[in-house]
């Protein structure tokens, strides 16, 4: 009944045309079963459970999720001998499963089990006896084996891992022998990506059902190595009761909206950049330029005179409005703007951001624009909640994160910091970095984890922003525009390789990513 009814309303806000803003279909209500929904520890384990209480037995999912993993390491590696690490949970218990299949296969395994077995689970114990051969010295599976297998701790991970086991996992990395994990690398936090004291460096992991923060979030994203998800038998229907809200970023998630055939410039709508003064202009126009690549019918640069008179010498189909932004408003087809590359932290920006604001038009609030408001970030808060923040974007780095919304020193993670300043602000916020994390104020959050290293570069933040400007004026709304552009940013640096890249090629990239996630 509540998915009809949200289905109901987002169809209602698709034949909706408000003039200022216009909205297309989002994919997004009805995805709750993506795969790119992510679920935390708890609520793995609460999946699990549901599917055990529906009559799947614990054994029969233990034993898919090894032969998940003794598949993935068939198909990626030559057989040789292999060392499986086991510890005292059900972590340990996919890692007797996996010994047994590859030994059945015919590989030459060793096995070390790190707990008791009269503390193992029912399912697990009968995993143990059915891979029935004696226990490996830890010191010879780590000398003898050419591949290791890292199935100490899981989804139970609760706490810093200290003494032996923090040993051992040292240990295991020394080796420089590549590594499996199971689920999670050991000593990553499922939920967080933190490192808990001590984790395994994974060529790749072999996770179930659905992936979790931990497997794209930083620190914890650079230990997984390559990963790959499998099916072992959870029940896609208990998803519902679950309610998870945080999904991994991708095109799936949002959908650009079609040019129309009877369309015109005017319907694809008209997004408003504005400029910085006369020695600062670059960063607004790059900001243009992306906005136009990203299909805005119509782009326009506003501000000084004197600015735009610098800037005329620089564009050709981006046009120039040296009008007061206050009258620009008041023509309803610019449905979108861009405010804060390079526009100087100044009281006369701040009155510009409160304008657009209460004109509920989409807009994205960069840089500048959301430094005006570090001495009182209330008043823009205040502002965005009475007149509305669907359609409006914040885009800060850590650093702005921080004096906008204050350090968050009790906050678990990026999630839950973007979820309070989303919350908070009542606007979608964007907290980029390396691992992007994107929030809207009704708790939904995505992780974007395409950003190359080489995205750290001048001006990648203003193509962004115009990326996310041209979504918006295109008429997506502002949780779609935010996930789409940060993906598109992403695979545009991705697209262009390794070395030398500039913010301007970000720009030129722009159409090829934009073919490849049409849909
Ligand atoms: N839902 C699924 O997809 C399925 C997952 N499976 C696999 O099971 C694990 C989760 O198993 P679980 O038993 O809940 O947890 P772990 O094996 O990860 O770890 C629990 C044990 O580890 C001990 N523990 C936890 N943290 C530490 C630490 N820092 N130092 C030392 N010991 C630690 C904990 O000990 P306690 O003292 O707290 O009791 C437990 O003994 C999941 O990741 C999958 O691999 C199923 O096989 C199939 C379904
Ligand atoms: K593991």
């Amino acid at each position: 009944m509540k998915v009809r009814r949200e289905v109901l309303s987002r169809l209602h806000r698709l034949f909706y045309d408000g003039n200022r803003h216009r909205e297309y279909a989002s994919i997004w209500a009805m995805k709750t079963e993506s795969l790119n929904l992510l679920l935390s520890p708890d609520e793995m384990a609460e999946a699990d459970r549901l599917t055990i209480q529906k009559g799947v037995p614990e054994f029969e999912l233990m034993q898919n999720a090894g032969q998940v993993v003794a598949d993935y390491v068939r198909v990626n590696f030559s057989p040789c001998t292999v060392g499986v690490v086991c510890g005292p949970g059900n972590n340990g218990g996919d890692g007797f499963v996996v010994a047994r299949l590859l030994r059945d296969a015919g590989w030459f395994v060793k096995l070390t089990f790190m707990g008791a077995r009269d503390r193992l689970g029912e399912a697990a114990r009968q995993h143990l006896d059915l891979w029935g051969a004696e226990d490996s010295p830890i010191n010879d599976l780590l000398d003898e084996c050419d591949l290791l297998i890292d199935g100490l701790f899981g989804a139970g991970l609760d706490r810093d891992v200290v003494g032996t086991f923090a040993e051992l996992i040292k240990r295991m990395n020394r080796t420089r022998k590549p590594i499996v994990a199971i689920d999670m690398p050991s000593g990553i936090d499922g939920a967080t990506g933190a490192v808990r004291g001590a984790a395994i460096r994974a060529v790749a992991s072999v996770s179930f059902f659905r992936l979790k923060p931990g497997h794209f979030l930083l620190p914890g994203k650079s230990y997984c190595g390559d990963v790959h998800l499998g099916q072992i038998g959870i029940l896609d229907a208990v998803l519902p009761r679950i309610g998870g809200k945080v999904w991994h970023n991708g095109p799936d998630l949002w959908q650009i909206p079609p040019y129309e055939a009877q369309g015109h410039k005017y319907s694809r709508g008209h997004c408003l950049v504005l400029s910085g003064d006369a020695l600062s202009g670059g960063a607004a126009r790059l900001s243009a330029m992306a906005a136009l690549r990203s299909g805005a019918g119509l782009v326009s640069l506003f501000g000084d005179k004197a600015a735009l008179e610098v800037q005329a010498h620089h564009v050709t189909e981006i046009m120039l409005k040296p009008a007061p932004l206050e009258k620009l408003l008041q023509d309803e087809r610019f449905n979108s703007l861009v405010l804060g590359p390079g526009a100087g932290v100044t009281n006369a920006l701040r009155d510009k951001v409160l304008s657009t604001i209460a004109a509920q038009r989409g807009c994205v609030l960069d840089a500048d624009a959301l430094m005006a408001f570090e001495s009182d970030p209330k008043s823009l808060f205040d502002h965005i909640h009475r007149y509305g923040g669907d359609n409006i974007v914040l885009t800060p780095h850590g650093g702005e994160f921080a004096r906008l919304f204050g350090k968050m020193d009790e906050a678990e993670s990026k999630i839950e910091m973007v979820r309070i300043a989303a919350e908070a602000s009542g606007a979608q916020v964007l907290l980029k970095g390396a691992d992007t994390v994107i929030g809207a104020p009704d708790g939904r959050v995505v992780i974007n984890s395409n950003a190359p290293a080489i995205l750290a570069t001048a001006g990648s933040g203003d193509v962004l922003a115009g990326i996310i400007g041209g979504m918006l004026a295109r008429g997506m709304s502002g949780i779609d525009a935010a996930c789409g552009g940060a993906f598109i940013h992403g695979a545009c640096a991705q697209g262009f390789g390794k070395e030398g890249m500039i913010a301007s090629d970000l720009v030129a990239k722009l159409p090829e990513v934009l073919m490849a996630v049409d849909k």
